[in-house]
């Protein structure tokens, strides 16, 4: 088991944001966290990554308990997201903004290879030679100069992916990737995530797009006013009863059969 989602419960202030919620995801798999707006997806990704801590319950992540783990520590575990808005460093060129994200698990700083030590330079090759073939791996390697607010929509969510895997997780958590894309962006997102899977990473996914989610998720949860509402296989969260009542009686407009 790569993570183990235990009663994990959020309040802020009155609200509840999530309310004893556990589900667990095997190694390789790609998981989707899905729920109407406000469900509690988000937060969920938040209480993973401790942005902010649960009110209560506990996470494991690869048998070690994260709970209350500083972010920047469970991103050195392996762990890392990218999120609901694009992110990225809009001035600096998509190789740039790739070398951000291997940064933040190597041991020397961003621009340290400029003054630096010889193993620092070499490392700062290594990661070069990783940013070319990350770019390579999200279909970006014509770009590899181009400043990333000058990249499309779609292309810049790729890059995003890029960077989050230059830290080399064993875990990749999506926040809505497909939000905004066109159909052969999404399409192209599909293949993309398949491949991150072939490299044997495990993948937690929030997304809206049903088509694609029942598409490439192995195993589903639904969250619906912070609390679990079902689990299980997309053919199976498909033919819900109360899943298809939750999607019909939410205000977006997801479909979820
Ligand atoms: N930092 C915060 N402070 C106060 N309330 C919050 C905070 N973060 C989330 N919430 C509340 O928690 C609930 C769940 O929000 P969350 O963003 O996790 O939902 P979501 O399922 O990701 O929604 P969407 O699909 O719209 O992105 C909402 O009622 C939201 O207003």
């Amino acid at each position: 088991m790569v993570l183990n989602i235990k009663n994990i419960s959020k309040n802020f202030g009155g609200i509840s944001a999530l309310t004893d919620v556990s589900f667990s995801i095997e190694e390789g798999e790609i998981y989707g966290l899905i729920g109407p707006n406000g469900a509690g997806k988000t937060t969920m990704f938040n209480m993973i990554t401790n942005m902010f801590p649960p009110t209560s319950g506990e996470i494991t992540f690869l048998d070690e308990q994260i709970t209350g783990l500083k972010p920047y520590k469970i991103t050195n575990k392996g762990i890392c997201r990218t999120f609901q808005n694009i992110r990225l460093f809009s001035q600096m060129t998509a190789t740039e903004n790739v070398l951000v994200g291997g940064h933040s698990r190597s041991k020397s700083g961003v621009f340290s290879g400029v003054f630096g030590t010889k193993s620092q330079r070499t490392e700062e090759e290594r990661l070069r030679v990783k940013a070319k073939e990350l770019l390579e791996l999200v279909g970006l390697s014509e770009y590899e100069e181009t400043v990333s607010e000058n990249l499309a929509y779609g292309q810049q969510r790729r890059l995003e992916i890029a960077r989050a895997l230059a830290s080399d997780p064993k875990l990749l958590l999506l926040d809505e990737p497909a939000a905004g894309m066109n159909e052969s962006e999404t399409d192209e997102l599909y293949f993309l995530i398949k491949k991150v899977q072939e490299r044997g990473i495990t993948t937690l996914l929030i997304e809206h797009d049903m088509p694609l989610v029942m598409k490439l998720c192995d195993k589903i949860t639904v969250l619906n006013f912070g609390r679990k509402l079902a689990e299980g296989t997309p053919e199976e969260i498909q033919n819900n009863q109360m899943v298809i009542e939750a999607y019909l009686g939410s205000e977006g407009d997801d479909e979820i059969a």
